[in-house]
């Protein structure tokens, strides 16, 4: 179980999360929302011990989550990739084993059948000679999700999986999410979707630098809360 603590993160003088506390269960999906700038990526980063905490801690199995960061996969947003970055499809999927392995190592039979499932599960097998670049928005949120998959991972970590994909992504993703859950595999998504996506958690975060609400949707989603995440106006328009 992934346990989160009191967790806060200090950017230059500014709280930018504070008194964050969870926990994901194994076959748990779970759903962090809020506003821009509400920390949302800074939870997932501060988890994974990519910027460092005020205070707090995150641990993974009752050990600190930071030493075992084989066991976690993240899918940041697409925005902070870099699609001009010189390297085929095969190879971004091949990075989830290459976590396990090392670099210099050549791919095992084993890693190599890994990767071509992993693509073939995100309808992608045919396009593995192709540069990143050169795929559609859609498609490159799949590669990196069968990035995701060929870590094998336990818990996953997905960061605005949906902004800027097709409707055949999106199934794709929310079929991934539920065999994942089925496979008692842990997952945090960061969503901005208050519409009937929702239905697909068993959890649900609401934040605005600290957590606002944390349980089903029905208990997360109420005037009161959504008014103290997003402001009067965002509340009249989802109740
Ligand atoms: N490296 C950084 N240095 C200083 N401030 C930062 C840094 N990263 C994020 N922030 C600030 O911290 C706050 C939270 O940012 P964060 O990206 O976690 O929000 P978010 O909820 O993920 O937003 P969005 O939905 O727009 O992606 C924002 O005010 C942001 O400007």
């Amino acid at each position: 179980m992934l346990e989160v603590h009191d967790l806060a993160v200090n950017y230059r003088n500014t709280w930018a999360i504070s008194g964050v506390s969870f926990s994901i269960q194994p076959g748990q999906l779970t759903v962090l929302l809020g506003p821009n700038g509400a920390g949302k990526s800074t939870i997932i980063k501060a988890i994974l011990g990519l910027i460092p905490l005020t205070r707090g801690e995150a641990t993974f199995h009752d050990k600190p989550l930071k030493s075992q960061r084989k066991r976690v996969a993240y899918v940041p947003q697409r925005t902070q990739i870099d699609w001009n970055y010189p390297v085929t499809v095969w190879n971004v999927v091949m990075m989830g084993r290459t976590i396990h392995t090392g670099w210099f190592k050549h791919p095992s039979r084993q890693s190599q059948e890994i990767v071509q499932d992993a693509l073939e599960r995100v309808g992608l097998f045919e396009y593995r000679h192709r540069q990143i670049g050169e795929l559609s928005g859609g498609q490159q949120q799949r590669v990196f999700l069968a990035r995701a998959l060929a870590q094998q991972a336990e818990l996953f970590f997905f960061d605005e999986p949906f902004a800027g994909i097709d409707q055949k992504t999106e199934e794709i993703i929310f079929e991934i999410f539920q065999d994942l859950k089925f496979k008692n595999k842990m997952v945090l998504v960061i969503s901005h979707d208050l519409g009937e996506t929702l239905e697909q958690y068993d959890q649900v975060l609401l934040l605005n630098k600290e957590l606002i609400a944390v349980g089903s949707k029905s208990e997360v989603l109420t005037t009161e809360n959504l008014k103290k995440a997003y402001g009067k106006l965002m509340s009249l328009v989802v109740v």
